[in-house]
């Protein structure tokens, strides 16, 4: 699939353009062909013509029969026979196919509209905006009333019935507004009314089902629909004894969102909320953040000391200001790009590497020797961190796609994860060094739910933190995730740092939590 990376998403843009190569070219010479054709059969009319004016006269000339019987052999086999054929429609065809195969899925579809609700969830956007295209700085494309109940249809496929009753609703108000609109109302009236009576919305049910059949008198499941949704209100009605018809009156729509216990979790809703940019809880001692030059004394840094920028002081997170160069942005993004998969998860329970819907970007893995500028961006953090990079993993560049995000999780293998990191014989990460190698338009922010902290990517800067204390134990408030992006393109790479040879350099603290 395409839609879990920008990068990969953007080679449909050149398999497009080379669909358009191709039918040009067939177009160009199909005209060629039947201007052929077309002189062809001026021929044939303008002769016929004027032999059918004298069959005999022209017939009973030995000279003209000759030519005429000539005509449909001879010359049909070599100037005819040759045009009627050369057809290249069927080698056109197979281009197609074959350039195809760049182009998104069905399975890119259903990506690409579950990323549209996350950033509706998540970002708490209006469906008329998001259908009116005006999310990032330059309103872009627009819905059509199409659209609107595609998207709805696929809520609708998956049970999403509160997704599905906003999406067809504002299929209704696109339906009003273009009078160019092929959707018909009543089909959009048939997802709707269902939709809201799944919901819990039975009299608005009934009355869109009623609006329907005032459309389309004889559609059949709107009137079994209707008869059963009136006995459903009558029964209501007696069993709070009061007397009512049911006919469409007025009320509130209800329509609340179903989301797992997990997504309703405060964890879940706090990381929401700082995706947004809002202030969550009091930040710990954020009075006492300050920033500074650091050099270590080290070679690399005596001359451009890194910028080091406090985000939160316990567990400590900073920011690293301009520590990856544009050019070396560049280079990395360039040879990570045909490296890139599908990002995967390590399940808990099996220890399996899987993907997973809670984690969407791709990613690849450079080593150290893979390019100069990889070995000097490591060597950079060495100098920054104090740490020996000997045992840590590889660079791992993320691109990230559609909607693309990374739900709250630890960088670090809890005790009861089953043997997380054991094969690798480099003990569990230590700390994490993460670039941001873009600037997004919107959304896309690293926050850390427990301690109410949000990142916003710079393009050159870089978050560092450490996974574990000096026991090492695991510090749970490094607790993260990666907000979906909403406008842009966002490019990470990191640098997960172990713990086996840093026993010097970052000494074992004497208590738990230190
Ligand atoms: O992309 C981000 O902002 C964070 C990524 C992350 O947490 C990870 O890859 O482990
Ligand atoms: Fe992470």
């Amino acid at each position: 699939e395409m839609f879990t990376s920008m990068a990969h998403l953007q080679t449909a843009l050149y398999a497009e353009r080379d669909i358009a190569l191709t039918l040009r070219q067939y177009i160009d010479m199909e005209e060629k062909r039947l201007e052929k054709l077309k002189s062809i059969a001026n021929d044939f009319a303008s002769h016929s013509n004027e032999a059918l004016k004298n069959p005999d006269g022209t017939l009973g000339n030995p000279v003209s029969a000759f030519l005429y019987v000539k005509r449909f052999t001879l010359d049909w086999d070599k100037d005819i026979e040759p045009i009627l054929q050369n057809n290249t429609f069927t080698t056109m065809l197979q281009q197609i196919k074959f350039l195809k195969q760049d182009l998104p899925t069905y399975e890119d579809l259903s990506g690409a509209a579950a990323a549209l609700l996350r950033l509706q969830d998540t970002y708490q956007l209006d469906t008329a905006k998001i259908a009116s295209g005006e999310l990032g700085k330059t309103k872009c494309a627009e819905l059509s009333a199409n659209d609107c109940y595609e998207i709805g249809r696929l809520s609708y496929n998956d049970e999403d019935f509160y997704h599905t009753t906003l999406w067809m609703q504002e299929a209704i108000e696109r339906i009003q507004a273009d009078i160019n609109s092929t959707l018909s109302k009543s089909t959009v009236l048939d997802y709707l009314a269902f939709a809201l009576y799944r919901q819990g919305n039975i009299q608005h049910a009934l009355s869109l089902t009623n609006e329907l059949l005032k459309i389309d008198p004889y559609h059949e499941r709107a009137r079994n629909n209707r008869g059963y949704y009136q006995r459903m209100i009558k029964e209501e009605s007696k069993s709070r004894k009061m007397g009512d018809d049911g006919e469409g009156i007025a009320q509130e729509i209800k329509n609340k969102r179903h989301i797992d216990d997990y997504r309703n979790s405060n964890e879940f809703l706090t990381y929401e909320s700082l995706c947004r940019g809002e202030r969550t809880q009091k930040v710990k001692d954020e009075e006492k953040l300050s920033c500074r030059y650091k050099h270590n004394n080290h070679p690399l840094l005596l001359l451009r000391p890194a910028k080091e920028e406090d985000v939160h002081l316990d567990p400590w997170i900073v920011i690293y200001h301009d520590a990856m160069l544009d050019g070396e942005i560049q280079t990395i993004k360039q040879i990570a790009t045909p490296k890139l998969n599908r990002a995967t998860v390590q399940n808990a329970k099996t220890g399996a590497l899987e993907t997973a819907n809670y984690r969407i970007s791709k990613s690849a893995w450079l080593k150290d020797d893979d390019d100069e500028v990889v070995h000097r961006v490591n060597k950079r953090i060495e100098a920054i961190t104090g740490l020996t990079l000997k045992t840590a993993e590889e660079l791992q560049i993320a691109n990230y796609g559609l909607g693309g995000h990374y739900e709250p999780h630890f960088d670090f293998a809890r005790k009861e994860e089953k043997d997380a990191f054991k094969s690798l014989g480099t003990g569990n990460r230590i700390a994490t060094f993460l670039f941001y190698m873009s600037d997004v338009e919107a959304g896309g922010a690293t926050v850390f739910p427990y301690i109410g902290v949000k990142l916003f990517p710079k393009k050159g800067a870089a978050a560092f933190w450490y996974n574990l204390y000096k026991s090492g134990e695991g510090i749970y408030n490094t607790r993260h995730a990666a907000c979906p992006v909403l406008v842009g393109v966002k490019w990470v790479s990191n640098k997960w740092i172990h713990e086996r040879g840093q026993e010097f350099l970052r000494p074992c603290g004497k208590k738990f939590e230190e």
